[in-house]
C-alpha cells in the first residue's frame, strides 16, 4: 500500500542513502534493522510524508504522493500514524493525550463542541482512545496526569495516540528503546494487535530479537543502503547477503 522506490536522500551536501526501496502492505509488520545513524529515522520520516525525497518516488496505493496537491497529500498523511523515539506528550491527562490525534482530525465545529464539553467537564471522548489505552495496558490510568507516568507508560500513551485514530499505516521509531522487558512486551503485543486489525506497521529497531519476535519481513539497513529485505525467518536463518549474516551474528560492528 505504501511503497518507497529508489529513494535518495540527504541533508545539505551529506548523502544519507541512495536508491533505497521499501514497501508495507496492510496487516504486516516490517522491521528495519541496522546500526545507529544509518538512516532509519530519515526513511521513516519520508514514509510518513513529512519530507519529500531528493529523488525517487513514494506511492500510496497507485498515487505518487509528491505529484498531487498539498490537500491530497494531507489526506494520505492522515492515514499514517507515527510514534517517535521521544513520547512528546503535553501536560494533561492520559486520555486527553491519547485522543489528541482524534481531535485534530475532527471538523472544527466538532472540535469546538468537544472543547466546550471538556471545559464544563463533560468529555467522554469517542471511546477509541480508551480502547487504544486498554490495548497498551493503560485502561486503569486514563484520568491520571501524564506527568505522573513512568517513561515506559508515557511511551505507551504515545503509541495509544497513534492507534486511536485507526491509521492504515503505523510507523514506529525505536518504540521500545530504554524500556524494561514488561513495557517492551506490552508494546510488542500492541504492534501485533495493530497487525491483526489490518494496519501495516513499519518499525525501526536496534533490537534484532525484537525484529525476530514481531516482524513478518525484515529490511537490513547497512552501509547507507537496504541490502536485503525478506521474510523474517529467511533473513535470520538463511540470509542472501553475507553482511547480513555477519551483522546478525555480531561480527560486523558499526
Ligand atoms: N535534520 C538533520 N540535519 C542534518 N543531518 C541529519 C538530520 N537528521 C539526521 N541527520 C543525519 O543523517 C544520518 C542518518 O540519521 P538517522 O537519524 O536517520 O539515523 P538512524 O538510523 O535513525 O539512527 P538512530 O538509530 O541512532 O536513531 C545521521 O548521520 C544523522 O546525523
Amino acid at each position: 500500500m505504501l511503497d518507497a522506490r529508489n529513494i535518495h536522500h540527504g541533508y545539505g551536501s551529506e548523502t544519507v542513502f541512495e536508491s533505497v526501496s521499501l514497501s508495507v502492505t496492510p496487516g504486516e509488520v516490517v522491521a528495519i534493522i541496522g546500526p545507529s545513524g544509518v538512516g532509519k529515522s530519515t526513511l521513516l520520516r519520508l514514509l510518513a510524508l513529512f519530507d519529500s525525497p531528493d529523488r525517487g518516488t513514494i506511492e500510496y496505493g497507485d498515487t505518487d504522493v509528491w505529484d498531487v496537491s498539498e490537500q491530497r497529500r494531507l489526506e494520505f498523511r492522515r492515514r499514517i500514524g507515527m510514534v517517535f523515539q521521544e513520547a512528546s506528550l503535553f501536560d494533561a491527562s492520559v486520555r486527553r493525550n491519547a485522543e489528541y490525534g482524534l481531535r485534530v482530525r475532527q471538523p472544527w465545529t466538532d472540535r469546538l463542541r468537544h472543547e466546550f464539553a471538556s471545559l464544563v467537564g463533560r468529555t467522554n471522548g469517542t471511546g477509541a482512545e480508551i480502547e487504544a489505552l486498554e490495548t497498551v495496558g493503560l485502561g486503569e490510568k486514563v484520568d491520571q496526569d501524564v506527568s505522573s507516568l513512568s517513561g515506559g507508560e508515557a511511551q505507551r500513551v504515545a503509541f495509544a495516540r497513534a492507534l486511536a485514530y485507526d491509521p492504515e499505516i503505523l510507523l514506529l521509531d525505536e518504540p521500545t528503546s530504554d524500556l524494561d522487558p514488561r513495557n517492551t512486551a506490552l508494546i510488542e503485543d500492541a504492534v501485533l494487535e495493530a497487525r491483526d486489525r489490518d494496519i501495516g506497521v513499519v518499525v525501526a529497531t536496534h533490537d534484532m530479537h525484537q525484529a525476530e519476535r514481531i516482524a513478518d519481513r525484515v529490511a537490513v539497513f547497512l552501509e547507507n543502503d537496504i541490502i536485503e529485505v525478506g521474510r523474517t525467518e529467511d533473513v535470520f536463518d538463511d540470509p542472501d547477503d553475507e553482511r547480513t549474516r555477519k551483522f546478525i551474528d555480531g561480527e560486523l560492528i558499526y
